[in-house]
């Protein structure tokens, strides 16, 4: 089986081979009929997740009258583990990351996807989705200043050596990747729980090696958790 996910940025498909992921595919959200065509023509069964509607859209246009996809909406998930007022506008991924994580640490966690989109979130001992945080992911502060304050040099992700900043490039350093690992550590420290920290999403390496906590880094949480919620399917079966 083939697991899809779609974020704002990238389309991923992977596999799980008895003993790790493996990556199938991985193109740019705007390439989905492309990718759609591609699930398709390899006509293997497939499950996924999309937070983009247009991709969605053009991913099922693409598949025609092919059956071997199937989407996993919050409808598949239990009302009873979602403690979120907008359950029907909450992100996909969001819940499989947590789920995925959750699985894998067997106890509470707070799990930061730093994608497009940084999300970092909760669940609860009984797997229950308690919600979380939605910020603009690390690109989007780059290209916020950088559209906005063109004047000002592009600098390297990193924090600085010293503070405060005594150059136009430390000064932004300070602005974008100090503010923005602060931002994270600030509001990890908001969850007064005892909880597993993890970390995913096209950014989670470089983020994981600057925030305060100990975190355990995965680049497959969402596959993990869709793959729980499979298991669990043909279990009951
Ligand atoms: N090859 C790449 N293409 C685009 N973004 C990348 C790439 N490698 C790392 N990134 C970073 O990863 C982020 C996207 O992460 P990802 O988790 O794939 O996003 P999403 O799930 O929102 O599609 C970008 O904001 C960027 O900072
Ligand atoms: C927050 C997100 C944009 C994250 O998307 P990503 O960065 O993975 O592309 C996505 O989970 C989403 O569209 N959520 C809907 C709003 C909500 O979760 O409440
Ligand atoms: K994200």
């Amino acid at each position: 089986m083939n697991f899809l996910d779609i974020g704002n940025t990238r389309i991923k498909i992977k596999t799980w081979s008895g003993n790790s992921w493996q990556e199938l595919y991985n193109a740019p959200t705007e390439h989905a009929a492309e990718a759609g065509n591609w699930i398709r023509q390899q006509g293997k069964e497939t499950v996924g997740i999309s937070v983009v509607a247009e991709a969605t859209e053009a991913i099922k246009e693409a598949m025609g009258e092919s059956k071997v996809l199937q989407w996993f909406t919050i409808e598949d998930i239990p009302a009873k583990s979602i403690d979120y007022e907008s359950k029907e506008t909450l992100g996909m991924d969001r819940y499989m990351a947590c789920l995925g994580a959750r699985t894998l640490a067997e106890q509470p966690v707070i799990v930061i996807d730093a994608g497009t989109a940084c999300t970092i979130d909760y669940m609860d001992d009984r797997g229950v989705y308690r919600g979380g945080v939605i910020m603009p992911g690390m690109a989007l502060w780059e290209k916020a200043l950088q559209q906005h304050a063109p004047g000002l040099p592009k600098v390297v992700r990193d924090i600085p050596m010293k503070w405060p900043g005594k150059n136009t490039e430390d000064s932004v350093r300070w602005g974008l990747s100090g503010a923005f690992i602060s931002a994270v550590d600030g509001l990890v420290r908001r969850y007064d729980y005892l909880a597993a920290l993890y970390v995913t999403g096209g950014d989670g390496d470089w983020l994981a090696k600057r925030i305060e906590r100990r975190a355990v880094v995965n680049a497959n949480l969402v596959f993990y958790g869709m793959k729980k919620l499979v298991d669990a399917r043909l279990w009951f079966s």
